[in-house]
């Protein structure tokens, strides 16, 4: 990290020392009667519906979200080519992702000015780039297994553009998402460097059993390869269940220095087949906001929420950390 304060640090800073990111993005767009049961999942808004993108962003911004991720967590070139559309297409739904959160932000901010005296941040947007799992939407972001023929260079070459082209659009952030082995997380530090990203950046990986990365791996093999990369400035947790979330703050603290951020889904699994959640068990928003106290007094400095929680879920949290800090 370089020696000026990043605008994460910044906002870190300036929300009391645990800045809050907003929650599962697909669902609230399907909560406003979006139908994403898509290999393209929520990224198919960003054609069929992007006022609809731009609506759920406002909703998490007032909800009280430093941080807004936006609506290209499997938004891939290979996946809108399958679809027909072309190169330039592909990218330029890319940049709108970006784009849109951009202008919701933007325009939620200006409007504070008639609002003296709010407690909100000027919120941050962070690009989200989804796993090669959330590409093959098989549901193996939560499994990790990509198969024999993928390969190092096969992942970086699966992230390059879309990583190029969200770092043109603009974004204050990138967000790696679901990341559920070791070698993915290496292909993302690789690229970062290798592209010579200044955009501060955030790796997060699910968790099935709340000890180690999907594939079995441990944290430890996984976070090593992170540390050694200025790239990342935050490591964490996210759409993992919430009661796993404590236990792996306190391993991440003894693995890494860098900051800790944790949004863990509701508690509800997902079926990768099936393309549904079941109910396993459920959190909800008065949970998250035991939580999320517990979260930040552990250590993390960033906490949100990530599928099935919505902005009441966020609105929970402001709530608690905003009071308390
Ligand atoms: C975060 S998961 C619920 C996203 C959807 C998944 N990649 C699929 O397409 O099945
Ligand atoms: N940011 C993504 C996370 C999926 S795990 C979304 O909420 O759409
Ligand atoms: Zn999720």
């Amino acid at each position: 990290m370089g020696k000026d304060k990043s605008s994460l640090e910044d906002l870190i800073e300036k929300a009391g020392g645990c800045a809050v990111v907003d929650g599962g993005f697909a669902t609230q767009l399907e909560r406003h009667g979006a139908v994403i049961n898509d290999p393209l999942w929520s990224a198919l808004c960003l054609f069929k519906d992007p006022h609809l993108i731009k609506q759920v962003h406002l909703e998490y911004l007032e909800a009280g979200a430093d941080i807004l991720v936006t609506s290209s967590y499997q938004a891939t070139l290979p996946g809108f080519l399958s679809r027909g559309l072309s190169i330039e297409e592909g990218e330029s739904l890319l940049e709108k992702s970006v784009k849109l959160a951009v202008e919701a932000r933007d325009s939620f901010w200006n409007s504070l000015e008639r609002t003296p005296g709010h407690c909100y941040n000027r919120a941050l947007v962070a690009a989200s780039i989804g796993s090669y799992g959330a590409y093959l939407a098989d549901g193996s972001e939560y499994s990790g297994c990509y198969g024999l023929d993928v390969n190092l260079d096969k992942l970086k070459d699966f992230h390059r553009r879309r990583l190029q082209v969200l770092v043109e659009a603009g974004p204050d952030l990138l967000a790696f998402e679901t990341i559920p082995n070791k070698i993915e997380a290496q292909a993302c530090v690789e690229l970062l460097e290798e592209e010579n990203i200044e955009v501060p950046s955030w790796i997060c990986f699910s968790s099935v059993d709340g000890e180690n990365a999907p594939s079995g791996e441990s944290f430890k093999e996984c976070l090593d390869i992170i540390n050694k990369s200025n790239k990342v400035h935050a490591v964490g947790i996210n759409c993992a269940p919430p009661h796993f979330i404590e236990t792996l703050i306190h391993k991440f603290k003894e693995l890494t220095k860098k900051a800790i951020i944790v949004y863990p889904n509701s508690g509800e699994v997902w079926d990768g087949r099936a393309k549904r959640w079941l109910p396993s068990k459920y959190f909800g928003d008065d949970k998250f906001e035991v939580f999320a106290t517990r979260w930040r007094n552990s250590g993390a400095r960033l906490v949100g929420g990530c599928c099935r929680t919505t902005p009441s879920t966020i609105l929970a949290i402001t709530k608690v950390l905003k009071e308390s800090s």
